[in-house]
């Protein structure tokens, strides 16, 4: 089961709406009712009882008999090593319902961000995936998030599209975050174009601009949080992948031409983009701090899913559609405050500019490719 669950008030819980788990009278949940903060599946030794793909297999069952001192609600928690959430095979699984359901290998893979699901609208010949009918595919919580996935052709290449992706804030962990990316690996894709909604601490960003990542830094990393965190698994990639040039430079500056071509050369930056927690916005000291650390812009996502896409050896390009100013002085005015409502205005009114970006740049791809 990989469905959080949340707590109803009277002391027993419901699933996120994810019905991918096993709800057998024995073993209905396997989460603590009550432990909302962050997944934390606890363990069960029966067969039936696997997690996802049987990622709990072989430990101890924790239902309301077992439970010992330590435990939450009743119920023990041991933590689950980030890896072992999604297992090489259920990944397979998902991405084979995938491949069959939509006929296509696609080339490449693209994660849309805040109010920039447009992008996956312009996708010819859609197949749709409703994430909750993606077995053990999370929901997604989020205002801007759709959650489909889009199989189809853009630009005569094949595409895949996540039209919502899933955030640390919600409550997931990160290898859960990005586990997408590993599907997207297993049907075929060797591109991923992941984006996303930004604050720009660059005070040469203007809202709107678009910033081409050619570096992050990683936060949740430094706090000692992965997505490849636990056991590795070598069918994805190595223990301990490398880094530097994550972002593809070729990508980087053919969407440079891109843009000139577009005529909006002075709305496209190169720069450094941090993931933080979130789902708060940031201090103005926390702004401070990254600013002098040499990021350019802030966000609550694409980081993990990039250090995924890196250890299965996919070719990336990202970009921040830059929704809003970070302030970096200390202010009275409100509007100096950012708010998703205004992130996702400005994302409506950058999609345009956004698609077409994507497009060119996956017409280029296509093209040297064929
Ligand atoms: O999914 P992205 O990273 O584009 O979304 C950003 C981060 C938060 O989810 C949201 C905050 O407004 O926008
Ligand atoms: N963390 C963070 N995420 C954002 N997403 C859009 N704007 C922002 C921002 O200012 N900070």
């Amino acid at each position: 089961m990989t469905g959080y669950k949340v707590a109803n008030g009277n002391g027993t819980a419901k699933t996120n709406g994810n019905s991918n788990g096993h709800s057998n009278g024995h073993c209905n949940g396997h989460k603590s009712a009550d432990y909302t903060a962050q997944e934390n599946p606890t363990m069960c030794s029966r067969d039936c009882c696997s997690g996802p793909g049987g990622s709990n297999r072989g430990n101890t069952c924790t239902d309301k008999k077992g439970a010992k001192a330590g435990s939450l609600n009743g119920e023990k928690i041991i933590p689950t090593p980030q890896s072992l959430l999604y297992p090489y095979e259920v990944i397979e699984e998902i991405a084979d319902f995938i491949t069959k359901g939509s006929g296509m290998r696609p080339k490449i893979g693209i994660i849309c961000g805040s109010g920039l699901g447009s992008l996956a609208d312009i996708i010819q010949d859609p197949k749709i995936f409703e994430y909750e009918k993606i077995p053990n595919f999370p929901v997604s919580t989020v205002e801007g998030h759709a959650g489909r996935l889009v199989v189809g052709t853009l630009e005569g290449a094949t595409v895949m599209a996540m039209q919502g992706r899933f955030h640390f804030y919600e409550g997931y962990p990160l290898a859960k975050c990005s586990m997408p990316v590993r599907v997207m690996k297993l049907c075929g894709v060797e591109y991923l174009f992941a984006t996303n909604a930004a604050g720009g601490i660059n005070p040469r960003f203007a809202v709107g601009d678009i910033m081409l990542m050619h570096d992050h830094v990683n936060m949740l990393g430094f706090a000692g949080n992965s997505p490849l965190q636990g056991p590795n698994d070598p069918r994805f990639g190595p223990r301990f992948p490398a880094l530097v040039n994550s972002y593809n430079k070729d990508l980087i500056n053919k969407a440079i031409e891109i843009g000139k071509a577009m005529g909006i050369e002075s709305n496209i930056h190169v720069g450094v983009y941090s993931c933080l927690g979130g789902p708060n916005y940031e201090t103005i000291a926390e702004l401070k701090a990254l600013r002098m650390m040499g990021v350019d812009a802030v966000g609550m996502s694409t980081v993990h899913e990039v250090i995924t896409a890196r250890h299965c050896d996919m070719k990336v390009f990202a970009f921040s559609l830059i929704t809003n100013k970070c302030a970096t002085e200390y202010s009275d005015k409100k509007d100096e405050e950012a708010n998703h409502e205004e992130v996702m205005a400005v994302a409506k009114n950058r999609q345009k500019a956004c698609c077409e970006l994507v497009s060119r740049l996956i017409r280029e791809i296509h093209l040297a490719s064929a």
